[in-house]
């Protein structure tokens, strides 16, 4: 499991332990665990040109520690200074001591500013180069051009607002560079608990981060920016409180997933209900069903018009014409794909939430169910709308939601007592209490109509199986991303479930 926690909660962690330790003690672990990413990244380090962008603030000092280590490794290394007067002095004197070259990334030419701290050898002599995008006179332009990797120390976790000029412009100029990038604790320009950008931000290769994953560098669109995200254990863990997120890894899904015993039947493996289509969206209900079908459980019973469909293209689906709750055992239902809004929609969804096991909604379901109903509930709830239905449910804009996704999951959980699994690019999961879940395995060829039914017979399989509702929703969104990578692209959503066994993660599979 990755687990992220809010920078007042790493400051506080940081804090009790800076009490107890030796000064610089963090900034050393960090700047250690960083220059050894650095070194795995260069595989090489002798010879190597390596850039540090250092901001003001301890971000530089991490980023200034780690080029002195990687200076004394061999490296031709530069250190690029955003504000000269105010950079994190122990920082600057080890870069110094090392060999390194410091200039002043406001200088209009050569090594300026009068910080020069001498060469760090031919590979980061300062010759000016004719960086794309950078002006020919450029000192720092010129260096990241030349450079193999740039480490961006501009700001971490005590960033304010968008980046500022001088900032934008290097970010601009790395950009331009074919070098690696590593960004230091985050990348600089993105918004560590929310994982919101506002403007410019610097793309990196990696991201290495300390003492806890943030937020944001889980979630879109500073996901993106982050490149893999790597961690450094400083020694603040036994500090830290309960996360505020976190996203599952393999290990979690293997873990959780569920799979036959030797005791097993088909009941006790557990019956999904679909309740999904109608005469104008039959393919809904054959979507969902082959969700259903790969999710874990033993059988699929498919409730509703479209059982003709349903059995033409999976026999092994139960299917039947009456109402949900003349059906038959079910231990977990998904109501609503492709389910239109009528009367008799909303008649069915109120029977399968008046039914005391789990119960996914998904679609039209969202928009017919009686709110009071999913409140009423004791049994787990799952709602899985995209942006445009959650904000339906919340009275709000789409955009609201688009730009604020985990305030607003979060928000829905608690209004609704509900799980609720908020789609886009990263999916997030929020139940009434406890740690976002964040699942980032997706790709954007998901977004084909109908990949959402899947997802959902998928969960609701889950569910029935006997997996609790954050659990299902997390397991099922992290396989149907999975699935999704997979497939052939551009693929059509009935290619999905096929992919499901191919991408289970190893160690389950009941055998
Ligand atoms: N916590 C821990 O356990 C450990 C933390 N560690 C490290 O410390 C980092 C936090 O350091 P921090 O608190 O000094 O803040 P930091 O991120 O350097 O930013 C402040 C500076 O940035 C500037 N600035 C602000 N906004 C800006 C913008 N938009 N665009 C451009 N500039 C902007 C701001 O300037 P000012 O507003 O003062 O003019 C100020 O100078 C953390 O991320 C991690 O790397 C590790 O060493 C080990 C243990
Ligand atoms: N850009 C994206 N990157 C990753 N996954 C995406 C992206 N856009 C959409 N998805 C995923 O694709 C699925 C789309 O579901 P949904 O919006 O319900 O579509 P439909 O109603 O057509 O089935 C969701 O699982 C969502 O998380
Ligand atoms: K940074």
């Amino acid at each position: 499991m990755r687990y992220a926690h809010s920078v007042e909660a790493v400051r506080a962690a940081e804090r009790e332990l800076m009490a107890r330790v030796p000064e610089g003690t963090l900034m050393r672990r960090a700047a250690g665990g960083l220059a050894a990413a650095c070194a795995g990244m260069l595989g090489r380090v002798y010879g190597r040109r390596v850039v540090a962008l250092a901001g003001s603030g301890d971000n530089g000092g991490d980023a200034l520690y780690a080029l002195a280590l990687l200076a004394r490794r061999g490296a031709g290394v530069t250190a690029v200074l955003l504000a000269p007067d105010r950079a994190h002095a122990g920082g600057l004197a080890a870069v110094r001591a090392a060999g390194g070259r410091v200039i002043d990334a406001g200088a209009g030419g050569g090594a300026g500013g009068g910080s020069d701290g001498g060469s760090g050898g031919d590979a980061a002599d300062g010759s000016e180069g004719g960086a794309a995008g950078v002006s020919a006179g450029d000192a720092a332009g010129a260096a990241i051009a030349r450079a193999d990797l740039v480490l961006d120390g501009i700001v971490g976790i005590g960033g304010r607002g968008g980046l500022r000029p001088d900032a934008v412009r290097l970010a601009a100029a790395v950009r331009a560079s074919g070098a690696a990038v590593v960004a230091v604790d985050l990348p600089s320009g993105v918004d560590a608990e929310t994982g919101e950008t506002a403007g410019e931000a610097v793309r990196a290769d990696a991201t290495v981060t300390f003492g806890t994953y943030k937020p944001g560098l889980l979630i879109d669109p500073a996901a993106q920016y982050a490149g893999a995200p790597r961690l450094v254990d400083i020694g603040i863990g036994p500090y830290l409180p309960a996360p505020v997120a976190e996203a599952l890894q393999d290990a979690d899904v293997a873990a959780l997933l569920p799979a036959p015993t030797g005791e097993s039947d088909k009941y006790r493996r557990g019956v999904v209900g679909v309740v999904a289509g109608s005469a104008r969206y039959p393919g809904a209900a054959v979507l969902a069903v082959s969700g259903a079908l790969r999710g874990g459980s033993g059988a699929v019973r498919y409730v509703g018009s479209a059982g003709d469909a349903v059995i033409a293209r999976f026999p092994e689906a139960l299917v039947s014409a009456g109402r949900p709750s003349q059906a038959g055992r079910v231990q977990a239902w998904v109501a609503g794909p492709g389910l239109g809004r009528e009367e008799d929609a909303r008649a069915v969804v109120a029977e399968v939430l008046a039914a005391d096991v789990p119960v996914l909604v998904d679609a039209d379901g969202l928009a017919v169910a009686d709110r009071e109903a999913i409140r009423a509930r004791r049994a787990p709830t799952v709602l899985t709308p995209h942006a445009g239905e959650a904000a339906a449910l919340l009275g709000v804009d789409r955009a609201d939601v688009e730009a604020r996704r985990l305030e607003h999951v979060r928000r829905l959980a608690r209004e609704l007592d509900a799980v609720v699994l908020l789609k886009g690019s990263t999916t997030l999961i929020a139940a009434p209490d406890g740690p976002v879940r964040i699942n980032s395995t997706g790709t954007a060829w998901l977004s084909t109509a109908g990949s959402g039914d899947v997802l959902s017979g998928l969960i609701g399989s889950l569910l029935a199986a006997g997996l609790g509702g954050r659990d299902a929703a997390s397991v099922g969104a992290y396989l149907h991303g999975l699935a999704g990578r997979a497939a052939p692209v551009p693929f059509g959503a009935h290619e999905l479930a096929d992919r499901i066994p191919l991408v289970r993660p190893e160690g389950t599979g009941g055998r």
